[in-house]
């Protein structure tokens, strides 16, 4: 029989410190059940990679959330991409990897260095300030913000949304509702800036226009693909972010590795996506009577797939609670995998590798002056505070 586990894993103490409780998953075997949820789970690295890679079995168009679309009405319209299957997945995924390409980035790139400089500079002359408010989030809430074309004013807006959209992933529980409550003016401002006419003429939103006026995409599904950009492409790298430095500060040996070595950035960033992954979990729907590693699951079942545990398994990776910036960390499953692999990995990975780059080019010591405060949501997990001391290199 398939193993029973009743821990809620949307509780503050769980995600407080989620890993041994992953643990318990993967060793109790390759399928287990959160009866709490009524849902499978999948925690370890092999059997996460392959519910990720066959969506015609285990498929996205039922929400990837806890919710069954089929059964339930969504607090929002569907993802065109995020919550789609094939056919319908792979016009869209397409234009989205067209305008996120590498030449598209390496436009952007000088504009990503120079504001990097900007903010790491500030907290250096700041001397104590916050990673997360000064850096983590101050930093893609302007260059990527820039990048879609979405106006400067409101962007306050953007990480309440943000919330929202993570949490709802999750049960809708009491996190969900407070935060819903109080979203009437957020989402007014969302549905408008990502309208045609609120966006600038050269970011991505706008070429999302072009690819209507090219037949590509309904004007509809415009507005849906910048929504889609504002709501994967933040909080998701602000927390990446601030989890880097939270973990380098509280590794000295690590911080010393990067700060003497900048070049290290890439690898830097790779292995914090592997240790402390901000992204926790999400689901699949099975459509068919199916079996994985010998269990049988019916058809319309919700399966809980375990992205952070995943990355901490150590069925495939040596010494996984060790953080080591040295380690071959690529492969993890962060960015999740296959068809549904993150479409801006490569934007995430140059902020990230950027932001790490100027910390270690201009910051001789990154250290902690006081605890940080960890974040309480459905998906994502990081945080909201982290009075760091900086000086100069
Ligand atoms: C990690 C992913 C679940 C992030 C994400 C969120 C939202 C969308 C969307 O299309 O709205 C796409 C991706």
């Amino acid at each position: 029989t398939v193993p029973v586990f009743g821990v809620d894993p949307y509780a503050d103490d769980f995600l407080t410190d989620p890993y041994a409780d992953y643990e318990a998953f993967r060793d109790a075997g390759p399928v287990i059940r959160l009866s709490r949820y009524n849902a499978y789970a999948v925690a370890r690295h092999e059997q996460v990679q392959a519910v990720l890679t066959q969506p015609d079995i285990f498929c996205s168009s039922a929400g990837i959330g806890l919710t069954n679309f089929k059964k339930e009405k969504s607090w929002r319209t569907p993802s065109i991409i995020l919550e789609a299957d094939p056919p319908d997945h792979g016009p869209k995924r397409r234009i989205l990897t067209r305008i996120l390409s590498p030449a598209a980035l390496k436009k952007l790139r000088e504009e990503f260095e120079r504001q990097a400089a900007f903010f790491v500079d500030r907290m250096i002359e700041k001397g104590t300030c916050d990673g997360i408010k000064d850096l983590a989030e101050a930093y893609p809430l302007k260059v990527f913000a820039d990048a879609v074309g979405i106006p400067a004013e409101g962007r306050e807006h953007l990480l309440p949304y943000g919330d929202l959209v993570f949490n709802a992933f999750g049960p809708i529980n009491e996190r969900f509702e407070k935060r819903m409550a109080s979203a009437g003016a957020t989402m007014e401002w969302i549905k408008t800036i990502c309208s045609r006419e609120a966006l600038t003429p050269d970011g991505f939103g706008s070429q999302l226009y072009a690819a209507a006026d090219a037949g590509d995409l309904t004007e509809d599904e415009a507005a849906l693909l910048v929504r889609t950009m504002l709501s994967a492409g933040l909080d998701t790298t602000i927390f990446t972010l601030g989890n880097a430095v939270v973990a380098l500060a509280r590794h000295p040996e690590q911080w010393a590795l990067l700060r003497d070595d900048p070049s290290l950035a890439r690898a830097a960033l790779e292995e914090v996506m592997r240790y402390e992954s901000t992204f926790q979990s999400f689901y699949r729907t099975t459509t068919q009577p199916t079996e994985l590693a010998g269990v049988r699951i019916e058809a319309e079942q919700k399966i809980w797939v375990g992205i952070a545990s995943a990355n901490r398994d150590p069925r495939r990776w040596e010494d996984p609670t060790r953080f080591d910036i040295l380690r071959r960390a690529s492969g993890n499953l962060a960015f999740g995998t296959g068809i549904h692999g993150c479409v801006g990995q490569m934007i995430a990975r140059m902020e990230g590798e950027i932001v790490l780059r100027t910390l270690a080019e201009r910051v001789a010591e990154l250290v902690p002056a006081g605890p940080p405060t960890i974040h309480f949501n459905n998906t994502v997990r990081g945080f909201s505070a982290m009075p760091l001391t900086v000086t100069a290199k």
